[in-house]
């Protein structure tokens, strides 16, 4: 399966991801996966247009993991992004990948189900590891309460790193 959606620049993600956070749903996807610079240039927005993809939730314990693929355009900013499964999926199984994103500030607490930070990174997620995770675009984003159930559920969507855990 392909993660398919409008591309847009990260400006206009700007713009749609503060819209889309305050409504707690988005189908933005960040397309930061050149490993010579930092930082990215454009972002997939599945809202309007797309496939079925749209409807991949994230889990904890996914059955699908990302890989970016570069098909006749080879401009280091614009990959295919492309799920597979890593896992045995039993028939009407749910299709999950991990959003892996990560929150880099907390500034202010909500409540016990929402918290609201100042920056985000996403992590390349390109083999599943946390190293080579960018400071991506400043953002007022909201962290929606995981409903995953996996066993090992991280609580939210938006989950902090590692440094700011403890
Ligand atoms: C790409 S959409 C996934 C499909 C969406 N659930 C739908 O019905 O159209 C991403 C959004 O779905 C919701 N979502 C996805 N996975 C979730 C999870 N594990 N727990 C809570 N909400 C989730 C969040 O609102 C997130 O912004």
């Amino acid at each position: 399966m392909e993660y398919i959606g409008e591309i847009i620049t990260i400006e206009e993600a700007d713009h749609r991801g503060a819209i889309y956070d305050a409504g707690g749903i988005t189908y933005l996807f960040d397309l930061d996966y050149n490993e010579e610079v930092d930082g990215y240039k454009y972002a997939l927005d599945a809202t309007h247009s797309g496939n079925v993809s749209h409807f991949v939730n994230h889990s904890c314990d996914p059955n699908l993991d990302t890989r970016v693929v570069w098909v006749n355009n080879l401009d280091p900013f614009m990959p295919h992004i492309a799920l597979f499964a890593i896992k045995h999926i039993k028939m009407n199984e749910e299709l999950t990948f991990d959003y892996k994103i990560n929150v880099q500030r907390i500034t202010a607490s909500a409540n016990g189900s929402q918290i609201s930070c100042s920056e985000r990174s996403f992590d390349s997620g390109f083999d599943g590891s946390t190293t080579g995770a960018k400071e991506t675009r400043e953002a007022k984003t909201l962290a929606v309460t995981c409903r995953c159930g996996a066993h090992n559920c991280r609580q939210f969507l938006y989950s902090l790193p590692p440094s700011q855990t403890s």
